[in-house]
């Protein structure tokens, strides 16, 4: 046999989608290998892809979480040398799939090189997130003329290649200070009328849709001169062609939206305010159930709510006052479901009554919104489609996960743990389908699917298990069609996006800068009593708005299945809360940041899908508050709180074999107890004291090198009240 040679053409590298160019997900690894070069024989050639394909086995196969993406192989082999078995052999060899994609790079050794890229791409799955940084508000500029500033035409121009044109949720990633530039800059022209610049639609909703917390005034009377201005124009004069009838209607409508909105805004950023002075307060009176911007570090599957445990009407035995029919709106059309109306095209005059019955049916809910802070939509799907979403869920079934809650004393201590006392249910992720480019920015702690628009698993892990079949050569390979293709997940999405964006987010203030949403949350209350205990979904401007749960229940649910989801919206202060059954199809949606709820104990499996919309503002502050936390002394803080809530989960809840009830804890194990309690760092000793309610860092770890079995049994009731 002949020897091989010391550098092999190996090339690796990474390329990330080019229609994405912001996107720093890459799709797969190209491992090419020039084999006319250096391949003396057929044998020496079999050896090699024998090797290769034992290293992506290695790599891919064995240790799944590791790393779990299939790679392809393109062999380049002059087509002279292609025989059959070549070609059965680079057939058996090539994973197609998601990995990372490859550009030339500078050739290293095989093992390096997937290394190499294993690690990069390690590197890269971690939760996304973009870097907004934190914006700087200059003092409030005085209004400028396009003849004390001279640029104002270049900025003009700047702007309307880099904003106009775009959707103008794009302006959310604008700096506020920048659009208001803009504004200015645009009224000043408009109102010089030079040739050529004239306020156009773009303009118009541009300004009608721009914002600053910080300059709200300015921005108010901007708007203010803005529609003086439109208001003035005259339908004769050549400038105003472009505003005249409807559109200069759209933009005046727009623009008061606008100034309600930053009216709503500013009472909201009051209310928190004072909301965060009670919260100080209620942190120093006792220990508490939190929920904080940690789940953000670790995921972007924020889920951790605030509990009140002190609550009387958390109690699970609380009588149901049902939802009056009067507070039920309906989903059913002539032409099928608002779901099937939403998706379908229509031509003509048909075309006009649909888009008039969805416009009413979101009024409705709008209304309701407002009124109550929540609203209820049955048949939003029709039961057959239930039935199809729920044989899409079923085979993922083994795969759904206890969720975890955050528990502590604040923001700051605590931890991430499943408490299923408190919350019951068990939850699978699915990515994709988004509707937005920039909600995957936003979100997905998973990869998103590389087909754009496909729903998925975000776990890779889970994908590989549900989807993926080891091929003749040895490698692992995920496949859409064992996977299953999610088709009525996807629509469902993609017909609750709609109502959200586009009709919704119009009629309700509250709404007005919903941008993105986040991946969708399947979850699962597997009867035997589990619940949710009362909660409000964003008590930490994790930035969503607007929670939306679709039932997936089959018909036949009744009231002695329990499982309500009962709500405390506006009108609970004189009726109560008010419970509704989980019917499959129907939608419950509530403002996240207001309005408290929980899941009453089922008897029977209850199943939903919920979505969170995001308000793109707080969505933005939240990631880049996230960002900044990420780094430096904020990373050991992750670290600890992950080793705090192994350590609870180990030795006080019963992950780590040690017996539950402290009774008969040996000596040896109350030993082992204060060794693992010796062992955490001084930020994790915090976090567990704090959660357990000791005095102080020292006292705890003095009670846990000489615990007994009582004061073990102690610790555990403590937590027991606790929830844990
Ligand atoms: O399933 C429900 O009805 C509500 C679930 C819930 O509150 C949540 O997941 O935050
Ligand atoms: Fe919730």
């Amino acid at each position: 046999m002949t020897s091989t040679p010391a550098a092999r053409p190996y090339t690796v590298g990474i390329v990330y989608p080019e229609d994405e160019p912001t996107s720093t997900v890459p799709h797969s690894v190209e491992i090419l290998i020039d084999v006319p070069d250096w391949v003396n024989s057929m044998k020496e050639l079999d050896m090699e892809l024998d090797d290769i394909g034992s290293l992506i086995t290695l790599t891919s196969a064995a240790d799944p979480t590791k790393f779990t993406l299939p790679i392809r192989l393109p062999l380049r082999i002059d087509s002279d040398s292609m025989t059959a078995k070549f070609k059965k052999k680079k057939k058996s060899i090539m994973a197609s799939g998601r990995a990372l994609t490859v550009e030339q790079g500078q050739p290293m050794e095989l093992m390096e090189a997937v290394t190499a890229a294993r690690e990069e791409f390690l590197g890269i799955r971690k939760p996304q997130e973009i870097i907004v940084p934190p914006q700087e508000e200059p003092p409030v500029p005085p209004p400028v003329t396009s003849a004390q500033n001279p640029d104002a035409k270049d900025l003009y121009a700047k702007y309307k290649n880099t904003v106009c044109g775009h959707s103008t949720n794009q302006l959310q990633l604008v700096s506020p200070t920048a659009l208001i530039e803009i504004v200015q800059t645009c009224l000043d022209l408009a109102s010089h009328n030079p040739k050529g610049h004239k306020p156009t639609t773009n303009m118009a909703s541009i300004m009608s849709s721009f914002y600053s917390e910080a300059q709200s005034e300015l921005c108010r009377q901007l708007l203010v001169q803005a529609v003086k201005y439109v208001q003035q124009t005259n339908a004769n004069d050549a400038t105003s062609a472009v505003l005249s009838g409807p559109v200069k209607e759209k933009f005046i409508k727009l623009a008061e939206f606008q100034m309600r909105k930053i009216e709503v805004i500013l009472e909201e950023k009051l209310e928190r305010q004072q909301a965060l002075v009670k919260q100080g307060e209620a942190r120093e009176r006792d220990v508490n159930f939190n929920g904080g911007k940690h789940s953000e570090k670790r995921s972007t599957h924020a889920h951790a709510p605030v509990f009140d445990k002190n609550d009387e009407n958390s109690d699970p035995t609380l009588p149901s006052q049902f939802i009056s029919d009067d507070l039920l709106l309906s989903g059913k059309t002539n032409n099928g479901t608002l779901s099937a109306v939403l998706l379908k095209s229509f031509k003509g005059s048909e075309k006009r009554r649909m888009k008039q019955l969805v416009v009413s049916r979101a009024e409705l809910t709008a209304a309701k919104l407002k009124e109550n802070d929540y609203a209820i939509l049955d048949s939003f799907v029709s039961p057959a489609k239930v039935v199809e979403l729920r044989s899409e869920i079923d085979n993922l079934q083994p795969h759904f996960t206890p969720s975890e809650i955050w528990v502590g004393k604040g923001a700051d201590v605590g931890a991430q743990i499943s408490v299923p006392d408190v919350r019951g249910d068990k939850v699978l992720w699915m990515c994709g389908g988004h509707a937005k480019v920039d909600s995957t920015l936003f979100d997905s702690a998973g990869v998103q699917p590389k087909a754009r628009g496909a729903i998925e698993p975000c776990e890779m892990e889970v994908k590989v298990k549900v989807g993926s079949k080891i091929d003749k050569g040895g490698v692992r390979k995920i496949n859409a069609s064992v996977m299953g293709k999610f088709g009525a997940l996807k629509s469902v999405l993609e017909s609750i996006d709609k109502f959200v964006f586009e009709e919704l987010s119009k009629k309700d203030e509250r709404l007005s800068r919903i941008t993105s949403r986040s991946d969708a949350m399947l979850a699962v209350y597997p009867g035997s009593g589990s619940r949710f205990q009362k909660h409000v979904d964003n008590t930490a401007n994790d930035g969503r708005r607007l929670t939306v749960l679709l039932y997936l229940n089959l018909e036949g649910w009744t009231k002695e299945n329990g499982g309500f989801l009962r709500v405390w919206g506006k009108d609970s202060s004189t009726n109560g809360p008010r419970d509704v059954m989980p019917l499959g199809g129907r939608i419950a949606m509530f403002y996240s940041d207001k309005v408290p709820h929980e899941v009453t104990a089922a008897l029977e499996s209850r199943y939903a899908m919920t979505v969170w919309y995001y308000d793109g503002l707080e969505r933005s502050e939240a990631v880049a508050s996230a960002n900044h936390m990420e780094s430096g002394d904020e990373k050991g803080d992750m670290e600890a709180q992950a080793d705090a809530s192994a350590f609870i989960k180990q030795t006080l809840v019963g992950d780590g074999g040690f017996d539950q009830s402290g009774e008969s804890a040996s000596a040896e194990e109350l030993r082992r107890i204060g060794d693992l309690a010796g062992k955490l760092s001084e930020k994790a000793i915090k976090i567990v004291a704090g959660i357990c309610g000791a005095p102080s860092e020292e006292y705890f770890l003095e009670a846990a090198r000489q615990l007994t079995p009582d004061t073990l049994k102690e610790l555990r009731v403590g937590l027991a009240k606790m929830g844990v």
